[in-house]
């Protein structure tokens, strides 16, 4: 066990720490934090929800200097809210040192943005598109940029942002630190990896795989169109508390989260398409649990940190291991437990045995739930409903009503009526989803990495979009 103190760090973010509630530094926080402020440049690969983030974020901070005029902190992130996200994080632990980081991405006002920028803060979180942006008016100046940080660098970098990343970094100085970090760094990246960087030094959590060991993970072996059934008993058998459905193209995300809202569940979709308002919103209720399911398509998969996940659905199995490995990663973060189920096709069986061979975990295998194991789980809804209202009290002004039926009907009569008033209505709406092809089978691992780079297929809409830049 480290603590933060043997680590060093300066007493300001030991207060900022404390009260954030971490007790001790997770394995990557207490490799990388010294190393960080021994000035090395660093790919720091651990699983998802091990605190990455501080790990580079408290050796970042700790390096600014607050009479600098030009912002001297750098963190590239693939998503817009991801970006909002590392820079709240910073803010928290910077809060009492006097460090700001502000995010900076697509889809906001400009004007916003410059304004913010004129309170000098010291650290930049930026989309690249945006950046590139604030480059080009001279609105943000990277001259003075000590250390630059590429968080889910091999997202970034696969998704098409090499270029922008090769301009960014041709404009901050050479001098500058560069870290690298993501629960995946695939083979395949890491020449691209290293030509941004000097003599990087690698930080490999070492674990069993890819995933961590607190997400329990399933497959179902389901025919396309009984997904959608499927997932509405499955919800029915154990609701979740707050649950991500990832779907694989921004159609499929409209049409599963409003089937899912015609059949009743407080459920609404996000993806690349949608305007950051709307995004904003989305997330918003999510995290306040206004709703409890988002539906998603990968743009939520990369580094969303929203506490109280327990269910992860892959309503269609993703294209790649990592964005597998990323997606279930939504939940069982920080050492809580979490459920992954997938579903899988008949067809795409072998696809599965390859992200099976790729993160090195097999999944057990749980049958197709049937309609009465879904109307068990809805009865036990309203029974968990009428003992905890009967708990809580407060019925006073029911009792002499209650009473007087008694004295009609036996007690057994009336408890199972009250149970069926509340039992939520089984699938009475008709829903139909528009059919998505299943995935080709994919080539093994080993052939796929001889053919290089140029393997980097993504053939999914979304990612095709993404791929774009602008649309994220
Ligand atoms: N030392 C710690 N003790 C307890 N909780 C921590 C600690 N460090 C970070 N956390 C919390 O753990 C959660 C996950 O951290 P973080 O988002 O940095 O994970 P990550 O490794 O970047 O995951 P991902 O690969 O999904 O991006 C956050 O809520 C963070 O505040
Ligand atoms: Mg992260």
């Amino acid at each position: 066990m480290t603590l933060f103190s043997d680590l060093h760090v300066h007493e300001a973010i030991l207060r900022a720490v404390q009260e954030m509630g971490f007790e001790e530094a997770t394995p990557i926080q207490a490799e990388v934090i010294p190393k960080v402020k021994n000035g090395r440049d660093i790919i720091g690969q651990a699983q998802t929800g091990t605190g990455k983030t501080a790990a580079f974020g408290i050796p970042l901070i700790e390096q600014m200097s607050q009479d600098e005029k030009y912002p001297q902190g750098l963190v590239l992130a693939p998503t817009r809210e991801l970006a909002i996200q590392v820079a709240e994080e910073l803010n928290r632990l910077g809060r009492f040192i006097g460090v700001q980081a502000l995010a900076v991405y697509g889809g906001q006002e400009m004007t916003r943005q410059m304004k913010a920028l004129k309170r000098r803060p010291q650290i930049i979180v930026a989309t690249p598109g945006r950046l590139m942006d604030h480059m080009r008016r001279r609105t943000i100046r990277p001259q003075y940029m000590k250390i630059v940080v590429l968080d889910e660098a091999d997202e970034m970098l696969s998704m098409g942002f090499v270029e922008d990343i090769e301009t960014i970094l041709a404009e901050v100085p050479e001098e500058r630190q560069t870290l690298l970090f993501s629960a995946t760094i695939p083979k395949r990246l890491q020449s691209v990896v290293h030509q941004f960087m000097k003599n990087p030094e690698k930080v490999q959590i070492k674990s069993k795989g890819l995933t961590v060991a607190n997400i329990d993970q399933r497959y179902i072996e389901v025919p396309e169109k009984q997904k959608f059934d499927t997932l509405c008993h499955l919800l029915d058998i154990t609701p979740p508390e707050l649950a991500i459905v990832f779907g694989r193209t921004k159609r499929r995300v409209d049409e599963l989260s409003e089937a899912l809202t015609q059949r009743g569940y407080l459920a609404e979709g996000i993806h690349g398409d949608l305007r950051q308002a709307q995004r904003d919103k989305v997330l918003r209720k999510f995290k306040s649990n206004t709703i409890d399911i988002l539906v998603a398509t990968d743009v939520a998969a990369r580094g969303l940190d929203v506490s109280g996940v327990t269910h992860v659905y892959n309503f269609d199995l993703p294209q790649d291991s990592e964005s597998y490995v990323h997606r279930i990663g939504r939940t069982g973060r920080a050492g809580k437990e979490g459920v992954a189920y997938s579903f899988v096709t008949p067809k795409e069986m072998s696809h599965l045995r390859f992200i099976e061979e790729t993160t090195k975990k097999k999944l057990t295998r749980n049958d197709i739930p049937t309609s009465q194991e879904a109307m068990q789980g809805r009865y036990q809804q309203a029974v968990d409903q009428l003992i905890k209202t009967a708990e809580k009290g407060n019925l006073k002004d029911l009792e002499q009503i209650a009473k007087t039926l008694l004295e009609s009907y036996d007690p057994v009569t009336l408890v199972s009526a009250s149970l069926k008033v509340t039992t939520k209505e089984p699938e009475q709406v008709k829903v139909t989803l528009t059919e998505e092809a299943s995935l080709r089978p994919k080539k093994s691992r080993r052939k796929q990495e001889r053919r290089g780079r140029s393997s980097q297929h993504r053939f999914t809409t979304e990612s095709r979009v993404r791929g774009k830049r602008k649309k994220k």
